[in-house]
């Protein structure tokens, strides 16, 4: 019924000679359009590299699409917004502290990187989040056209360089240094299918994924095409997205929610009731695994587009990729008894679960011994 948000990124595209464009010249924006149905009995129709729905998202062709967009306004230093430095730190500063508060393991990520990055993606996040809150919260049944129009007119204020609240002008600070554009738009929110359910994930995290891409940078040495590097930043917001999902579903069912696409519940004879029944059954652990299963095949096409990344970003985004697979971990080790409690205990259990990801962790320490 809701709506969240899309993004418009401008990425920094590779042409052919492996050279990255001007700034002015390359801008994207990330809207989807929408698959027709496949219609199959598997479980996961869209578990393969050639059916995830992603390709029906047309990445590349967003970003030529969107290639001729002119922002050269925000590249205007004349129009650069001006703010007292102090107030600019203390926006930044609230934005870390929300960050920090809703968005637990991404904000552990966010901390390895750069401090102009970090702040970065912390306005860009809590922007997502409000937006999210405003759309898709407990007040969003009461959410009128005039508010969304109004939230929208902001989100155009922030790019003008007039930011309305304090929190706004983190991110107008930001989308002058960062080649971002954004957008708001309204969709619904019933899960029938996973291809619902990716759309969602997709809005509320794929787009935060997107919009991380130019403030991560790619790595100059990197010859693979920025269509792939979008695609794993979008890959590594589903993953999270599906896997906070898994993660949060008792504490959902008790706010009356249910994010799990009912026809893959329903091929397990379970429906919206079960879940909200909080028990947890053999079916229900069948259902789980492969809800899993799908989470980490997002993560493992994630992980071949970090090491893409410039080199400073490629092991914050590493050790988010390690701290969401301990989730599933964990919910798998909790004999999928999410239901009842939240499965990410921390502590002891996540030190064990370290031990299961051995590679990861040696990408990270390597990279912080060896800066590579
Ligand atoms: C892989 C490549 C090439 C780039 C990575 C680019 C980045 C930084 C992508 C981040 C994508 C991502 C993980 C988005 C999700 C943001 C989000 C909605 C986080 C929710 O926060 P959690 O920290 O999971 O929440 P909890 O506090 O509930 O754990």
């Amino acid at each position: 019924m809701y709506s969240i948000y899309s993004v418009a990124v401008k990425p920094c595209i590779r042409v052919s000679n492996g050279k990255c464009p001007s700034r002015k010249s390359i801008i994207a924006r990330a809207e989807v359009t929408v698959a027709p149905q496949h219609r199959t009995t598997r479980i996961f129709p869209l578990l393969s590299k050639d059916g995830i729905p992603l390709a029906d998202l047309h990445v590349q062709e967003i970003i030529e699409r969107q290639s001729q967009n002119n922002i050269l306004a925000r590249e205007d230093p004349c129009k650069k917004p001006r703010f007292h430095p102090t107030f600019l730190e203390e926006s930044y500063e609230k934005c870390r502290n929300i960050c920090a508060e809703y968005a637990k393991t991404f904000y552990l990520g966010t901390l390895l990187t750069t401090e102009e990055r970090q702040k970065a993606i912390w306005a860009i996040y809590v922007w997502c989040r409000r937006t999210d809150e405003l759309v898709d919260g407990t007040n969003a049944g009461y959410l009128s056209s005039a508010a969304l129009d109004r939230w929208k007119e902001r989100l155009q204020e922030i790019f003008d360089g007039r930011p309305y609240d304090i929190l706004d002008a983190a991110l107008t600070d930001t989308v002058f240094k960062f080649p971002l554009d954004i957008k708001v738009v309204r969709m619904k929110s019933c899960y029938e299918n996973f291809q619902e359910l990716y759309l969602y994930c997709y809005y509320v995290a794929g787009t935060v994924g997107l919009m991380s891409v130019p403030v991560m940078g790619i790595a100059p040495e990197s010859l693979v095409s920025a269509q792939s590097i979008y695609n794993a930043a979008l890959y590594l917001g589903i993953g999270n997205q599906l896997t906070n999902i898994l993660r949060d579903v008792g504490e959902d069912a008790l706010r009356g929610r249910v994010y799990l696409p009912r026809d893959e519940l329903g091929q397990f004879g379970l429906c919206d009731k079960d879940v909200l029944s909080m028990k947890v059954t053999d079916r229900w652990r069948e259902f789980m695994k492969e809800q899993i299963t799908r989470a980490r095949f997002y993560f493992n096409l994630a992980e071949e587009g970090a090491s893409q990344l410039d080199k400073a970003s490629r092991w914050p985004v590493w050790s988010s990729l390690l701290l969401y697979r301990m989730i599933l971990d964990a919910i798998e080790d909790n004999d999928y008894d999410n239901l009842t409690k939240r499965a990410y205990v921390g502590g002891a259990r996540n030190f064990s679960c370290c031990l299961w990801h051995i590679p990861d962790l040696y990408r990270v320490a390597r990279f912080f011994y060896k800066g590579q």
